[in-house]
């Protein structure tokens, strides 16, 4: 009934064990129901919508349901299959938790947890102070946001599992408000490399540069110290709530930048700890690097220091024409 997924149903390696299109949760398509749009995801629509365990609960859970379209080609069949596969298989509360899949006929759906504070980098965004009125974060909102997804990351390292796409445009909020969780919720690049072992789709044009350290970008060469880059520039997107890093130049010069060993500047009134942190992740020689278990201790004595934690966030500036919302 599902056809091509069948007929090539790729085997996935994840801690030690070997898994298949078998493994994976098939749920009844009339247990779930497509509420609203909430955009364009890599391959189809994604949706927010309910889940019930059984077609006549009255529980019934808020999911994200990414679709597939039925005039997909095999290679985004497979790797639908193995994103699928992919997000099954983690554990961890800074990981979006996977709810199973309807892949018994067109169109078929991911089913996941709903985070419904949305995306980080748009959170961020959406908290830089205003003329009337400053931020609603402080120095702490900020610091636990990066300790949750450090969290994350550790647990990738720990099942030695590459990301290579950690941005905050990857990470999701279960809230906006107060008590949010930060967590991990998109894997498409780690998955067109696990099935192509190389990055077949756009080239160069469409790698994440700005992430990147120059011995990805300039040899393909990836492990977790990839991540641990990446991590870091993620830390300079929340602390500059949510600037593009490198803010008006493009891929070319931002490769040259890097290479030529320049890096991003601390964002405006980041504490000396925290962009000690940053640089650190950005040490030409992977090596030299720290890990996520590393990090996450030293994010967490960032946390523990009152002068990092009691400095305030930056007042309402106009920013530079590169960041100002094109409405
Ligand atoms: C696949 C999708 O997953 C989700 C999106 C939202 C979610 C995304 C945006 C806004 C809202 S909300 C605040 O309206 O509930 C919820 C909530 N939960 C998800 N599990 C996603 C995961 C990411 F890691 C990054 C972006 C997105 N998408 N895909 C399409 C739009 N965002």
């Amino acid at each position: 009934p599902n056809g091509v997924l069948t007929e090539y149903n790729p085997n996935y390696e994840f801690g030690g064990e070997t898994y298949n299109l078998t493994d994976l949760k098939e749920i009844p398509r009339e247990n779930l129901q497509l509420v609203k749009a909430l955009g364009q995801g890599a391959f189809g629509e994604v949706y927010q919508g309910f889940f019930k365990q059984r077609a006549g609960d009255s529980v019934e859970m808020p999911v994200a349901v990414k679709t597939l379209p039925e005039l997909s080609s095999n290679q985004a069949e497979m790797d639908f299959l193995m994103e699928a596969l992919i997000m099954s298989k983690f554990n961890h509360a800074n990981i979006v938790h996977f709810i199973g899949v309807c892949f018994d006929k067109h169109p078929r759906f991911i089913v996941l947890e709903l985070l419904a504070g949305g995306d980080l980098k748009t959170f961020l965004r959406e908290s830089r102070p205003k003329p009337e009125r400053s931020s609603p974060l402080t120095m702490k909102d900020l610091l636990t946001c990066a300790m949750d997804v450090s969290k994350g990351c550790r647990y990738l390292e720990e099942n030695h599992f590459i990301h290579r796409d950690i941005a905050a445009r990857n990470c999701l909020l279960t809230t906006k408000g107060p008590g949010r969780v930060v967590k991990i919720a998109d894997f498409g690049m780690a998955r067109d490399i696990y099935r192509a072992d190389y990055y077949k789709k756009g080239g160069k044009a469409m790698l994440p540069v700005k992430w990147m350290p120059p011995e990805a970008f300039l040899d393909g060469i990836f492990t977790s110290k990839t991540d641990v880059w990446s991590f870091g520039v993620l830390l300079w997107e929340v602390f500059s709530l949510g600037y593009m890093p490198y803010p008006g130049r493009g891929n070319q010069d931002v490769m040259q930048l890097v290479t030529n060993g320049g890096r991003l500047e601390p964002p405006t009134n980041c504490p000396a700890p925290v962009y000690g942190i940053m640089t650190q992740c950005w040490h030409p020689i992977p090596e030299e690097r720290p890990n996520f278990a590393t990090l996450l201790e030293r994010v967490g004595y960032c946390l523990q220091d009152p002068e990092v934690v009691n400095a305030p966030l930056p007042v309402f500036q106009r920013p530079p024409s590169s960041e100002r919302d094109v409405t």
